[in-house]
């Protein structure tokens, strides 16, 4: 019997020839990665208990500060602090406000094979190429980071099917929306997502980086894109022609999926996740009309030079209603420098909107909170109560076109009229 490329990936890590759904085993981690939201944590366990062992982090961890950056308070910056100095003692790359940490693994770290664990629940976004990439608690993270091997239980794999073009103001994120209201919230719960089909292959790194990043708000444990020439165009235009492209794995014919979903794409309309939770998934044009006050374009769902392209195209010669605040955060710096030379910046300005550094921002709530009875329109991952500032505001997921068509007219508004 065959095996999916999940257990391909997790078998080359453990060193054993096969891998099937339930077995654990213990793999070498290609990468660890961890955040300014729960570093301290990791490096507190990490100094109680093994420093006077003389034991050190190998190079293969990445630290990132990009949850609280610029930092919002002493407490805050004491915590980044420690990472810094924790960085610098155990010569651990550190990229401090550089952009969101699933992006910069995207950009400069993660390829086809790679197996990757990071101390946050969206690192399994590093799929996108080709790699196993799953979040873990800090205990976990600090036993991979210190002996460069985890233990992991082999996940079933959910296939997704995907065939069609995607219609005109249908984007990635509405897809991975759809998947999520009909997987529901537990519905992918320690299984592998695999995107496949002519539908996926037709999509560039960064769409298919916004399917697999948000498999973890159906449960899921990893999600991943078998890696193809998008993948080693994406890779060489990030590192280099010369660029290690690592292992180019995909699902043999008669590997065995426990379940099987197909999409139309071109059979999608714009849809939006409404409050209070992530798998409530309606057409636009159910909530068309509803105010808002505020909106967002950024995340490591969709703060891509993708995402701002389709947003800009949407404002370009358009304003942002005075009432509304729209806020615009690149996912990473590459990713604002591109869209300055692109003159995206410009056309975010000129609309109205306002264009803040590299970081995870409104997404997490630490840029931009909303206040009570806000409404806000997002790209980002997450919708619960108090996700981004007041318990008392809601929250609507959305493509950062429909979060830019709504904020012109101030309500929500079906992007279709846009393009
Ligand atoms: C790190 C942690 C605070 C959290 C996660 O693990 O996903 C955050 O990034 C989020 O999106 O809620
Ligand atoms: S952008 Fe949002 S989902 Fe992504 S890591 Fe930051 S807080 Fe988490």
């Amino acid at each position: 019997m065959g095996m999916t490329i999940t257990e391909k990936l997790l078998a080359r890590a453990a060193g054993v020839p096969h891998a099937r759904p339930g077995e654990i085993l213990t793999v070498d981690v290609s990468w660890c990665m961890t955040n300014d939201a729960t570093t301290h944590i990791s490096i507190d366990m990490f100094n109680a208990r093994l420093k006077e062992r003389g034991i050190h982090a190998p190079e293969r961890t990445v630290f990132v500060i990009d949850h609280n950056v610029p930092s919002e308070s002493p407490t805050t910056t004491a915590t980044q602090n420690k990472m810094r100095a924790f960085a610098r003692e155990h010569g651990i790359p550190l990229h401090d406000g550089e952009g969101v940490c699933h992006q910069l693994i995207l950009e400069e770290y993660a390829k086809p094979g790679d197996v990757v664990f990071g101390a946050d629940s969206h690192t399994l976004t590093a799929g996108a190429v080709g790699a196993f990439a799953a979040g873990v608690g800090s205990t976990d993270f600090v036993a991979a980071m210190v002996t460069g091997q985890t233990w992991v239980m082999v996940p079933p794999t959910i296939r997704i099917d995907v065939e069609g073009t995607l219609p005109e103001g249908v984007f990635a994120k509405d897809v991975v929306l759809h998947m999520i209201g009909d997987l529901g919230a537990d519905g992918a719960t320690y299984k592998a997502i695999e995107w496949g089909g002519p539908g996926v292959q037709a999509l560039n790194t960064e769409q298919r980086a916004t399917l697999v990043n948000m498999g973890v708000e159906a449960g899921a444990k990893s999600s991943v894109v078998e890696p193809d020439e998008e993948t080693l165009r994406y890779l060489r235009e990030k590192r280099g022609a010369d660029v290690d492209t690592g292992e180019l794995l995909a699902s043999d014919p008669d590997c065995v999926y426990e379940r099987r979903l197909t999409y139309d794409l071109s059979t999608l309309e714009p849809v939006v996740a409404y409050p209070h939770n992530v798998d409530n998934i309606a057409p636009v044009t159910a909530y068309e009309g509803t105010a808002v006050t505020t909106g967002f374009v950024g995340s490591c769902n969709s703060g891509r030079i993708e995402d701002l392209r389709i947003a800009a195209g949407v404002l370009r010669g358009r304003k942002v209603l005075p009432e509304v605040k729209l806020i615009v955060a690149p996912a990473s710096k590459s990713v604002y420098m591109q869209a300055l030379k692109e003159g995206l910046m410009d056309v975010f300005l000129e609309s109205g909107a306002m264009v803040v550094n590299s970081n995870c921002s409104v997404c997490f709530g630490n840029q931009g909170a909303i206040g009570e009875g806000d409404v806000l329109i997002s790209t980002g991952t997450r919708n619960f109560p108090g996700r981004s500032g007041s318990q008392k505001g809601e929250i609507f997921l959305a493509s950062p076109a429909t979060v830019a068509a709504t904020c012109v007219g101030g309500y929500i508004t079906d992007p279709r009229e846009f393009v």
